[in-house]
């Protein structure tokens, strides 16, 4: 599975019209997710996973309920300096209230969609995410357990893609922390000294216009910046079940792709948190099996 873009799905064609005065007639005062940032990052974390920091973890960014007036109103005002803004929203019943937007939403080229998820034997459909973001916001570089169909309606985004076996250049958080799927390093100042491996690392750019879309197979990492040519961008992305890969019918086969290496290392750190109940003793009962013996 490798990542592919896109130019002629017509995928979202029906929403090129979404721009910040449709969609304050469409979502009008609906209460929409935003996230707030002090930097221009937004890393995210699983606030579930936080009891688990001790409190030595501080969250990056901000999550409030916002009407969309006044995200559009922040939006069309915003200059730099100013705190930056990320609208996250699903498209749910909570917004889906006017008949236009659920009407662009049933034009979207279902037939298309549908047959990749068939061919590729993805599972269903678990979310479209609308994301609204101020100019240079940035996503930092983490993988998803989901495959992806990302559509960019407005604005320009800059994506680098890495393949899921760059794991040991890109030094992820443990699976039990926050930033669970996140990328420690800081791809602005990489402390080499932590991360020597990440020097190795070389990346696969795609810049994603409107109409375009971007197959991102999961366990993919994706570092992504919107760029500054428009105040805002918009996207939406569908989001799949990874298909069924250890059905009865479907064999494994080797050597197995990164993705899969990827899951086992998962398994391996979540069933030893769960065995070892502190997560503190994780380290040093890898390092026991390590050293001396396969290093
Ligand atoms: O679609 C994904 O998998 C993501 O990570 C999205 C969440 C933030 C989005 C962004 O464009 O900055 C990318
Ligand atoms: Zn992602």
């Amino acid at each position: 599975m490798k990542p592919v873009v896109l130019t002629d799905t017509n995928l979202v064609g029906s929403a090129l019209k979404w721009n910040c005065h449709y969609l304050q007639e469409t979502l009008g005062n609906n209460l929409c997710t935003v996230y707030l940032s002090k930097t221009h990052k937004f890393k995210y974390f699983d606030v579930n996973q936080t009891k688990k920091c001790d409190n030595d973890f501080s969250p990056p960014t901000e999550k409030v309920l916002m009407k969309f007036q006044e995200f559009a109103k922040h939006l069309k005002s915003w200059e730099e300096g100013d705190r930056r803004l990320y609208m996250q929203q699903l498209l749910n019943e909570k917004i889906l209230n006017s008949s236009q937007l659920v009407n662009d939403i049933l034009t979207f080229n279902w037939s298309w969609i549908r047959r990749q998820q068939k061919q590729n034997n993805w599972g269903p459909l678990t979310a479209n995410l609308l994301m609204i973001s101020t100019q240079g916001n940035v996503t930092p570089a983490h993988f998803d357990n989901q495959q992806n169909v990302f559509a960019q309606i407005y604005g320009y985004k800059r994506f680098i893609l890495f393949p899921p076996e760059d794991y040991d250049k890109l030094y992820p958080h443990p699976v039990w922390h926050p930033h669970d799927r996140q990328s420690q390093v800081d791809f602005e100042n990489p402390d080499y000294t932590k991360f020597p491996k990440f020097r190795e690392i070389k990346g696969h750019e795609a810049v994603l216009g409107p109409g375009d879309v971007l197959y991102l197979p999961l366990y993919w990492w994706h570092h992504v910046e919107s760029l500054c040519q428009t105040q805002y961008t918009t996207s939406l992305t569908f989001w799949y079940k990874a298909g069924p890969t250890h059905g009865s019918s479907v064999t494994t086969m080797y050597p197995l792709e990164g993705y899969q290496k990827m899951a086992i290392m998962r398994n391996v750190e979540k069933m030893l948190v769960e065995t070892l109940k502190d997560v503190n003793e994780v380290g040093p009962l890898l390092r026991a099996i390590l050293e001396g013996r396969y290093t």
